[in-house]
């Protein structure tokens, strides 16, 4: 059976909030460059129209971590699935997450990435549900604080679904 889904947010909205943090990004690293860390799955699609907007030197690398299963609720164990490729040591860090809901994922992430020597670590999401927040992270780019909605799309997926709809949806149940 196909689920309704409500749209919090249209693509036109996180079109133009991804450019803005884009040129953010590019101002604050002016004479850098930047290594991306796309946190999969959820992390795909904000990582790569945030990277085209980017207009320093850009190098990416991927990690995909697990702690929601197929629900709506987070299992509370963090998995590492895949580490990333390549070493931090020296490199401008920035993690890119589609969302921060419990926070548990990043403070995960911050801890056992900083140990690798980045010379800076920072963090930017997509989606921000501070209500939520079990864990303190510092978030240095966000782009939009949501209510406590279980959303999709945008690489939010729900039961691996969804992940590939072009904006922000409540699943109506
Ligand atoms: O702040 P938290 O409560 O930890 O939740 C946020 C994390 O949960 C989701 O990933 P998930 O573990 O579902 O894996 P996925 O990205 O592969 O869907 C989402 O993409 C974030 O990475
Ligand atoms: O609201 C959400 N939607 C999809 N995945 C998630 N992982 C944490 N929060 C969410
Ligand atoms: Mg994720």
């Amino acid at each position: 059976m196909e689920d309704k889904i409500r749209v919090l947010l249209s693509e036109e909205e996180v079109d133009k909030k991804i450019e803005e943090i884009g040129k953010q990004i590019s101002r604050d690293y002016e004479g850098r460059s930047v290594h991306l860390i796309c946190v999969l799955k959820g992390g795909i699609f904000f990582t790569c129209e945030l990277a085209k907007r980017i207009t320093v030197p850009v190098t990416l690398d991927f990690m995909s971590v697990s702690s929601y299963g197929a629900g709506t609720k987070s299992s509370g164990v963090v998995k590492i699935v895949k580490d990333l490729d390549e070493p931090l040591e020296g490199k401008d860090v920035l993690i890119v997450e589609d969302i921060i809901d419990s926070g548990r994922t990043l403070a995960y992430l911050i801890e056992i990435l900083k140990k690798r020597g980045p010379k800076s670590l920072s963090l930017c999401t997509l989606l921000d549900k501070p209500e939520r927040r079990v864990t303190d992270v510092k978030v240095d780019y966000a782009g939009f604080n949501i209510p406590d909605e279980f959303v999709v799309g945008y690489g939010l997926d729900y039961a691996q679904k969804y992940r590939n709809l072009p904006y922000i949806g409540v699943v109506e149940v």
